[in-house]
């Protein structure tokens, strides 16, 4: 258990450099011998110290003044070197943790609570000081036995007088130790245990300050309420920690007496010494200086809260990896450029972890290729969860997606990576990208930097404009934070998330999905984009999910979705004749369009 444990923490080592490691050791090594030598330069200056003058003690002199002086310049020369290591250590890890979390192939595994407690464990993103990076634990085991070394060399000291001032001093220097190490212990429990409060803290503190939080804040007038949340929260993760800090003033005795007993009687025994004629003024303070030395190199005790703190990362990296399988071969997003596939859902049924409803039951539907399929639906109907197991996102409970008859999952078609160079995604919830214009858009195709597809993908979706007004056009940064940068409004977002689909179709997915991707956008301006759309698909399929009916007349074919399953499925004008629910739905938005209420009001009461 020691060793295994031992073993974890010293695992991110694998990534220091071995040149940087040895130069790690030998700095740690260096400075681990400076206290005994300074006992012993100290004595040799005292030794030569005999009235005759400044010429003997020149030279003991400068060598104790090198050893002094040597603490600062190793100093400067190994914190470098550490930092470079934990830098590299860190680095390889976060970059572990996010592989781990990119890689996994369906989002239903990390939507679990624990699972996302333990990646952000895991990420080892330190807050409060009782949280720790794992090259914390690592450079300080390392550390550990060369502080020991240390301790021995200046008890070698100690020896050279008498043997028994070593047990004299070291056995209570490591009680004292092993004293400093429980409290330490307990204190760090004690934060630890408040780490959901702090979780809290931290989240409303970070609301203070956000700019989107910021605007409901003002109009809400939120100020004094959100401080009074954030003083109580605060209060209550530093009222336990500050009792045990009462308890720990009140327990320092025990350190005076573990310090103060032996080490006054040592320094008795060797002053008599010395006033008996049997040692020299030098063998005294050689004594004196390796005694104390002994005991600052127990007095170290911060060790055991970054052992114990990168334990908790480096165990929870491990569970990590348990939960989350090994992440697949990320699809190089090549052109595919093929005709469309016929993509079925066959009898598929899904329902998310820990809930008792099927959201789809069962579900039959076609996708065909190069048809415009609208998918319509009540709120919660299942929409936005069928196109998120047609990406793979989820694994149906029951039933299958094919894609001209194969499984899209199935490893010989290259499995669902395969299966996703084929498709492009706009989600309803889209990533608003803190990078550059362009970036926003291409990485719609893993990245790859394509100028004519990004340009048409622009054009075609209605964002060339906004992005010519931009200050720095393709190079403006999509974020207020950011220098130079500039926000979107929701519309203008979504025509940037609409170029980043059309830019994957452009350079080879056949299935482009569309859920809900005009919602913010003006009348106007939809009926362009889609004007557009229809045009610069090519042979994509579209399949497109909407409430605005208006939209969804255009469609090839409308399937309508309620309880899991497709009820109406045909034409908009096959739809309306046949007077059922979409038809109810159709007259219901129409009669309102005609009597003046806006899209939107619509889309409110929806
Ligand atoms: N990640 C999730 N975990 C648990 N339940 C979810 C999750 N996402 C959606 N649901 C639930 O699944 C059901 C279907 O949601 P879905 O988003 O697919 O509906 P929708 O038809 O797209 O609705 P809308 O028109 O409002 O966008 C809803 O009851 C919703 O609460």
């Amino acid at each position: 258990m020691i060793l295994r444990n031992a073993l974890l923490l010293a695992r991110p080592l694998r990534d220091v450099r071995p040149a940087v490691l040895v130069t790690l050791i030998l700095g740690y090594l260096l400075r681990s011998m400076l206290p005994a030598a300074t006992a012993l330069a100290t004595a040799a200056l005292i030794a030569h110290v005999d009235g005759n003058g400044l010429g003997p003690v020149v030279v003991p002199l400068l060598i104790l003044g090198f050893v002094i002086m040597a603490d600062q310049g190793l100093g400067a020369v190994f914190e470098p070197v550490e930092f470079l290591a934990c830098g590299q250590m860190d680095g390889a890890h976060r970059a572990r943790v996010a592989r781990l979390a990119t890689g996994a192939q369906t989002v239903a595994v990390l939507e679990r609570p624990e699972v996302q407690d333990l990646l952000r464990t895991a990420a080892a993103d330190p807050v409060t000081w009782a949280e720790q990076k794992p090259s914390d634990g690592a450079v300080v085991q390392l550390h550990r036995p060369i502080r020991y070394l240390g301790m021995a060399a200046a008890a070698a000291i100690l020896a050279g007088y008498a043997w028994w001032l070593v047990p004299a001093l070291v056995i209570p220097a490591l009680l004292n130790r092993l004293h400093l190490l429980h409290v330490t212990r307990r204190h760090y429990v004690i934060w630890q245990a408040q780490a959901p409060t702090e979780r809290r803290f931290t989240y409303w503190g970070r609301v203070a300050t956000s700019l989107a939080e910021g605007k409901e804040l003002r109009v809400f007038g939120l100020g004094d309420w959100l401080v009074n949340r954030y003083r109580t929260l605060v209060r209550r993760y530093l009222e336990p920690v500050y009792a045990d800090e009462r308890r720990q003033n009140l327990q320092k005795w025990r350190t005076a007496v573990l310090i103060f007993v032996p080490i006054s009687f040592v320094y008795y025994v060797v002053a008599r010494g010395t006033a008996d004629g049997r040692a020299t003024i030098a063998t005294e303070t050689a004594v004196l200086t390796a005694a104390w030395a002994v005991y600052t190199a127990a007095f170290w005790t911060y060790d055991a809260v970054k052992i114990a703190g990168a334990r908790v990362v480096m165990r929870a990296y491990e569970q990590v990896r348990e939960l989350l399988p090994a992440p697949a071969q990320t699809a190089t997003k090549d052109a595919d450029g093929g005709p469309p596939p016929l993509v079925r859902f066959e009898g598929v049924s899904f329902g998310y972890e820990g809930a008792d409803r099927l959201v789809l039951d069962r579900l039959d539907l076609e996708l065909r290729p190069g048809e415009m399929l609208a998918v319509v639906g009540l709120n919660g109907a299942g929409k936005s969860t069928m196109t998120k197991l047609l990406a793979g996102l989820y694994e149906p409970t029951a039933g299958r997606i094919t894609a001209d008859g194969v499984d899209i999952a199935d490893p010989a078609t290259g499995g669902i990576p395969g299966w996703r160079r084929r498709l492009a995604i706009v989600f309803q919830d889209f990533v608003r990208y803190h990078l550059p214009a362009r970036d926003n858009v291409r990485l719609g195709h893993g990245g790859a930097l394509d100028g004519a597809a990004l340009q048409q993908a622009a054009e075609e979706s209605g964002a060339l404009r906004l992005v010519e007004e931009l200050p720095d056009g393709w190079d403006t940064p999509l974020a207020r934070d950011r220098t130079g940068g500039v926000d979107l409004s929701g519309g203008q977002w979504q025509q940037v998330a609409l170029a980043r689909a059309l830019y994957a179709v452009y350079r080879g997915a056949r299935v482009l999905v569309l859920d809900e991707p005009t919602a913010h956008l003006d009348v106007r301006t939809e009926f362009d984009v889609f004007e557009r759309l229809m045009r610069a698909r090519g042979n994509a399929t579209v399949v497109l999910i909407s409430h605005r009916l208006s939209t969804v007349r255009q469609a090839d074919r409308i399937v309508l979705l309620d309880g899991g399953r497709v009820v109406e499925d045909g034409t908009h004008d096959s739809l309306i004749e046949r007077d059922g629910r979409y038809a109810e739905m159709f007259a219901l938005q129409a009669e309102r369009f005609t009597r003046g209420y806006d899209d939107r009001i619509e889309e409110m009461e929806g």
